[in-house]
């Protein structure tokens, strides 16, 4: 027969394994989920904004002045109202600043396929290409990836971000463009701050850029939508400080992605 104390007991030692079951299922939870969101701060001066003349060393300059990687702006005349560059000045690049600075090719080109390959051969590390460019983005993500780059995933402010999401779990990045792109120094679009909200909380570990008009005075919108991986062109390039300016957004955006990972 059973006492009452020893029903007591066994009462107790229930719970008590199940309160243990529920603490270890939430951490296993929070370790998953905070190996989830994988993603760091990282600032890419944009150099569309330096002396073009001394490409070299204004990249040198970015890097020594603590930037993560550097962002390149590709543009053909057609996709977008401007002429800048192509593989040819990105394999002087690559020879001049040696194997260390990763390159983010921002292709603002009308046909992004047709560059894949001389900009792997000429020591691109990502090729991110806009969705409006192209009527086959599943094949364009596979060559990229064959060529041995990262792919990033560009729109334009236009785009929804619906749209881009079928593509989100094939590649490394997504860009939010929040300017028309085209032309260096211009005003921050700040309605496209949805657009980066959405994507962080359906993709929690995608890393995610924002471009254009992106400074000391709109970082905090960025860093608190959701954005990782920041181009900076006029705002870090134009500034007497440029070392302070990267510093800066860095912080802000490292101190937002720790506050994120605390609230879940
Ligand atoms: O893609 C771009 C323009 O199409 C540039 O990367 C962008 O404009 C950066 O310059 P800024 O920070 O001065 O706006
Ligand atoms: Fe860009």
């Amino acid at each position: 027969m059973t006492t009452y104390f020893e029903g007591y007991q066994r009462k107790l030692r229930l719970m008590m394994r199940l309160t243990l079951r529920v603490l270890a299922a939430r951490l296993h939870a929070h370790s998953t989920s905070s190996t989830s969101m994988a993603y760091s701060a990282k600032i890419g001066p944009s150099i569309l904004s330096s002396d073009l003349s001394c490409l070299g060393s204004e990249c040198v300059r970015m890097m020594e002045c603590g930037a993560d990687y550097l962002h390149l702006d590709v543009m053909d005349g057609h996709f977008v109202p401007n002429l800048t560059f192509g593989h040819p000045m990105v394999e002087c690049l690559r020879k001049s600043v040696g194997q260390d600075p990763f390159f983010d090719m921002h292709m603002m080109v009308s046909r992004p396929e047709q560059w894949v390959k001389p900009m792997a051969a000429a020591g691109a590390n990502q090729y991110t290409f806009h969705l409006e460019a192209t009527t086959n983005p599943g094949n364009l993500i596979k060559e990229i990836r064959e060529s041995g780059m990262k792919v990033g995933l560009a729109i334009k402010p236009g785009t929804t971000v619906e749209e881009l999401a079928p593509w989100a779990n094939q590649i490394d990045m997504a860009l939010v463009m929040t300017v028309e792109p085209g032309f260096g120094g211009q005003k921050f679009m700040e309605d496209m701050m949805p657009k980066v909200s959405w994507l962080r909380s359906q993709f929690p570990s995608l890393d995610i850029e924002v471009d254009g008009g992106v400074g000391p005075d709109t970082i905090h919108k960025c860093a608190e939508a959701g954005a990782n991986m920041i181009v900076s062109g006029s705002a870090v390039i134009g500034s007497d400080d440029p070392r302070s300016v990267i510093a800066l957004l860095h912080t802000v955006v490292a101190e937002a992605i720790q506050k994120r990972s605390l609230d879940r």
